[in-house]
């Protein structure tokens, strides 16, 4: 039967974890609690404006250098007498009850209590929040124009107080008592993202980090006084949240705003988790229409003068796919649209032959009918981009999002992606890599049963009709993939039962950077002397014939199949490989289609493919093979890994990668085999930040002839957590799920914390400052913004929705803080420990 019970921590409407009990200790609060905060030092400092001194003992100590982000550079016991008196006399009455009107200060009574700081950018930029549109009678009273000044340190403040003093008023004392609703009042957005940027985005890079070495503090304008009088902003994780809500505000074409405090001083976690849920997943979707085909073809990633106008490739079967990007081509001229049809056959020679001129591959669209005008069109299921290089539709990117999207119930998006891939294996014959016409020979690591369970899950399971007919097409089109793909030729290894990444396809893939394949290529053009382009030209076109770099592109192809690209656990090699990762996922197919087969088709599968029927305990008897193989040929109980099988050396790997917990993931391992996993496969993947990709060990040393792979140690992937955790709780291990993903959250919040909102495709998870560094290959994708990071990275976006399931309140709030693994680990008391393992 279908498994309908989920994630043995929670339910599906339940976000909170079971069995964790939320508590606040003395020694760990939010960075929004002033008494724990600390101000970095610009510069040198390891961390981020909301940092923590550990005691020995574990415990948080505030040092007598640390300040809170609304300190106001003055001692203490000033501050509190002003606070004191200033509540006494304006805020509130001496018994505490309200001012009557004439009492109060002037406010902008017309924007005062009635928006929700954390309300979406569209509304909180919204119309209704402009001050410049607010009725005559509402409208400022203002005196000055400077809504930012003084853009230096206390310390240097008074070489220009004459300037300052004729333009603001004096610190906001009601502000800084007041309570719960502390607003600014930003009179010129555009004037104060420059003077901001100017003073604290010392390296210009557009983003305040903790790398800048600014005065981190700036003065703003109080809504209470219509901006006359000012208070501090300090710190980088403040001074960037400023800098981008202001940059978010000048895209709604905002001149003025009012900015309530909380917005920038948001404790990290719920930010993050907010902006992912409320605009990161809406910036990566896309859905095909006639006026947005433009962007959508928009590809960064191939720069050959065929390249330079947007193409789409449509099905030989799809007429009406064919019209409808015709129509848009003849909509929107200036586009230069060029549509195509492929043949019936696409065959390695053809897809070799366009990648000069590559294009979109159609995906799949529903007839849409305009309600005023009766007209009928098309229009494409939403789904959603990786981000960063990655515009197109991915395989496994598509099902690690899809478990983001649906947690944050973006259930279209996923259903979406799920049709596609129903029209992909129906048109292209697989899933594909990604829906670019160089992609067309292979695919990625299969998840389409899981993908489509837990959507009809999560829309009604069968008290949903449209849910049961999705799963019944998922899984027809997935039996289609089973056998056509996986466990035919040349992917199948006849001899061991079982499958290899083993694409075809033709020539030098053209989506990589230019020089990522110099290691390879050097001694060959040095043999012709021909330029990196010369020689790629004559050996793609066959003028050169190199038997040694087929076989290198062969397995190439293979790495890139396999969504490892790349690693040097299948430099060379990859084609050959019965991994542990494609078979524990085949394996899961077998289980899914077999209770499938049995729930909701009478356990009487008819396929028309090859005229077979097929019951569940057929596909029962295959995954139980599976896996009797996988044990016998890959299982190494003294190192506790699954590894990979070299199906043609006839011998087992020893290269350690993150990979084996897929055994766990699907189900195949014993307990046994889990108990020894845990015990020996996880201390040398376990890092600081999570699960590395694989060990320091395997991968060897690096050098210029060597270079770093990354997807091998230091990196780490979130497909790699996501499954991790999943896999271990399956087996009993929510504790060490627990830790794991405490860890991974801690990297993903300190270098959101410290690099301006930054979440990136990967992370060194070795390091804890800059993790989100990685230089290998392209480069990290998610880092290259201006002012503001507007879609995060698509599945590690969703590893941060689904790590915070297994965060209780507590380590929620030591997240928010900063605090490392160790230190937090180390903090808690002896009965909590075990909700980690440690
Ligand atoms: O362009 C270089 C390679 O980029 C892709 O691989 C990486 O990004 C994908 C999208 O996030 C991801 O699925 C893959 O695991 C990453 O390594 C692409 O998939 C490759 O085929 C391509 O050569
Ligand atoms: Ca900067």
């Amino acid at each position: 039967m279908v498994d309908l019970t989920t994630h043995p921590l929670t339910s599906p409407s339940d976000s909170k974890p079971m069995s964790v009990r939320p508590r606040r200790s003395s020694s760990q609060t939010s960075p929004i609690d002033p008494p724990m905060l600390v101000l970095r030092s610009p510069r040198g400092s390891q961390g981020s404006a909301l940092d923590y001194a550990s005691s020995p003992t574990g415990g948080h100590r505030r040092t007598s250098s640390q300040t809170s982000p609304h300190d106001t550079s003055e001692p203490l016991s000033f501050r509190n007498y002003r606070r004191r008196t200033s509540s006494q006399s304006s805020h509130s009455s001496v018994d505490g009850k309200e001012p009557n009107s004439a009492q109060r200060p002037r406010r902008m009574s017309s924007l005062k209590d009635s928006f929700d700081p954390f309300s979406t950018a569209e509304i909180y930029y919204g119309p209704a929040t402009d001050p410049r549109k607010q009725k005559k009678s509402h409208k400022l009273n203002r005196t000055r124009t400077m809504s930012v000044f003084g853009n230096t340190s206390d310390s240097k403040r008074f070489t220009q107080s004459q300037y300052h003093l004729q333009r603001r008023g004096s610190e906001d004392d009601s502000y800084l008592s007041s309570k719960g609703n502390r607003r600014f009042f930003i009179e010129d957005v555009d004037r104060t993202l420059d003077e901001l940027l100017k003073s604290e985005d010392t390296d210009s890079n557009f983003q305040i980090t903790i790398e800048d070495t600014g005065p981190k503090v700036i003065k703003v304008g109080t809504a209470n006084s219509n901006g006359y009088k000012y208070v501090n902003v300090r710190g980088t994780y403040m001074l960037s949240n400023l800098l981008q809500e202001l940059t978010i505000a000048k895209s709604f074409g905002r001149h003025q705003i009012i900015l309530d405090e909380a917005r920038i001083n948001e404790n990290p976690v719920n930010r993050l988790a907010r902006l992912i849920a409320t605009q990161f997943w809406n910036n990566l979707t896309r859905r095909i229409d006639l006026n947005n085909i433009g962007e959508i073809a928009r590809d960064s990633k191939v720069d050959t003068p065929g390249a330079q106008n947007p193409r789409v490739y449509v099905p030989y079967n799809c007429p009406d796919q064919y019209e409808f990007y015709i129509q848009a081509s003849q909509m929107h001229p200036s586009l230069k649209l060029e549509v195509e049809y492929l043949p019936k056959n696409i065959t390695p020679e053809y897809v070799k032959s366009i990648n000069e001129t590559p294009g979109l591959l159609a995906l799949a669209m529903e007839e849409h009918v305009n309600p005023s005008t009766g007209e009928k069109t098309l229009i494409g299921y939403p789904y959603a981009v990786p981000g960063g290089r990655f515009n197109e539709l991915y395989g496994w990117d598509s099902y690690m999002m899809a478990l983001g999207l649906l947690e944050n119930n973006k259930i279209d998006v996923a259903r979406g992606m799920v049709e596609h891939f129903i029209f992909e294996i129906e048109h292209y014959g697989k899933i594909l890599n990604a829906n670019r016409s160089y992609y067309l020979c292979r695919s990625q690591p299969p998840f389409l049963t899981d993908m489509a369970l837990q959507i009809y899950r999560k829309t009604g399971g069968d008290s949903n009709p449209n849910a049961v007919d999705l799963v019944k097409r998922a899984f027809v089109a997935a039996i289609k993939e089973y056998k056509t793909v996986w466990t035919a030729s040349p992917r199948l290894d006849p001899e061991t039962g079982l499958s290899c990444y083993h694409p075809n396809g033709l020539g030098v893939p053209p989506e990589t950077e230019a020089d990522h394949f110099d290691s390879i290529l050097v001694c060959f053009m040095k043999k012709y002397n021909l330029s990196r382009e010369g020689f790629i030209e004559k050996y793609n076109n066959g003028e050169i014939k190199e038997p040694a770099l087929d076989e290198f592109f062969l397995h190439d192809r293979g790495v890139r199949e396999s969504g490892h690209d790349t690693t040097y656990r299948f430099e060379g090699v990859c084609a050959y490989l019965a991994t542990i990762d494609l078979n524990s996922l085949l394996y899961k197919y077998e289980r899914d289609i077999a209770d499938v087969i049995e729930k909701f088709f009478d356990n009487e599968y008819h396929d028309p493919l090859d005229n077979s029927v097929t019951d569940a305990q057929h596909w029962r008897d295959l995954a139980e093979k599976r896996k009797n193989n996988i044990t016998k040929y890959m299982w190494d109980e003294e190192t506790g890994f699954f590894f990979d099988y070299n199906v043609v050396a006839r011998q087992r790997t020893s290269y350690e990668s993150a990979t084996t917990f897929w055994a766990l993931w699907a189900g195949l391992a014993t307990e046994e085999q889990a108990k020894i996993m845990v015990e020996k496969a996880l201390p040398p993947l376990e890092m600081l930040g999570g699960i590395v990709a694989c060990t320091e060990r395997s991968r060897g040393p690096l050098s210029i002839q060597r270079p770093s792979r990354q997807w091998d140690y230091p990196y780490g992937w979130a497909p790699h957590q996501i499954l991790a955790w999943q896999g271990l709780c399956e087996y009993g291990y929510v504790a060490v799920a627990t830790r794991l993903a405490y860890r991974w959250l801690y990297i993903m919040t300190k270098a959101f914390v410290d690099y301006n909102g930054i979440v990136v495709e990967k992370y060194d998870v070795t390091r804890g400052t800059d993790p989100h560094r990685v230089e290998a290959e392209y480069g990290n994708q998610g880092a290259d913004f201006k002012g503001v990071a507007t879609e995060g990275f698509g599945w590690v976006n969703a590893s941060y929705v689904l790590g915070l399931k297994y965060m209780n309140n507590h380590a929620r709030r030591a997240l928010g803080a900063c605090i490392p693994p160790i230190p937090f680990f180390q903090s808690l008391k002896a009965s909590e420990r075990k909700l980690y393992s440690v």
